[in-house]
C-alpha cells in the first residue's frame, strides 16, 4: 500500500492548477461546450481505469471537477499526484 504524503510533500508536488482540499486534491477544468467536458471526463475515466486509480468526476454545464485521493491509503499519495499530471495531459 502506498504511503500518504505529508503536508510539505503535497505542497511541493501539487501540479499547477490543482488545489488541496483535506485528504483530496482537486482541479476544475473549464469548458465552453458541455459535450467537450463530457468527452474530457470520459478520457479521464479511461486513464483512471488503465491505472486502476479512480477519481471523483463532477460534470457541470461549463466545467468538470476532478477530485483524487487514495482511499486505501487514507490520504494523498504519489499515485494521486501522478494521475493529476496524466489528467492534465488529457486536457492539453
Ligand atoms: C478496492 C479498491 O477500490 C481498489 O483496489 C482500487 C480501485 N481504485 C482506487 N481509486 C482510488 N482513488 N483509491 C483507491 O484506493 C483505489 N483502490
Amino acid at each position: 500500500m502506498a504511503d500518504t504524503l505529508d503536508d510539505d510533500e503535497i505542497d511541493r508536488q501539487l501540479p499547477d492548477g490543482w488545489e488541496r482540499d483535506g485528504d483530496e486534491i482537486v482541479r476544475v477544468y473549464p469548458f465552453d461546450d458541455y459535450l467537450d467536458g463530457v468527452t474530457f471526463a470520459t478520457h479521464v475515466g479511461e486513464v483512471a481505469d488503465e491505472e486502476f486509480h479512480h477519481p471523483e468526476i463532477r460534470i457541470r454545464y461549463d466545467e468538470v471537477e476532478v477530485r483524487l485521493t487514495s482511499h486505501e491509503a487514507g490520504g494523498i499519495t504519489e499515485t494521486d499526484i501522478r494521475l493529476a499530471n496524466l489528467f492534465d495531459d488529457e486536457r492539453a
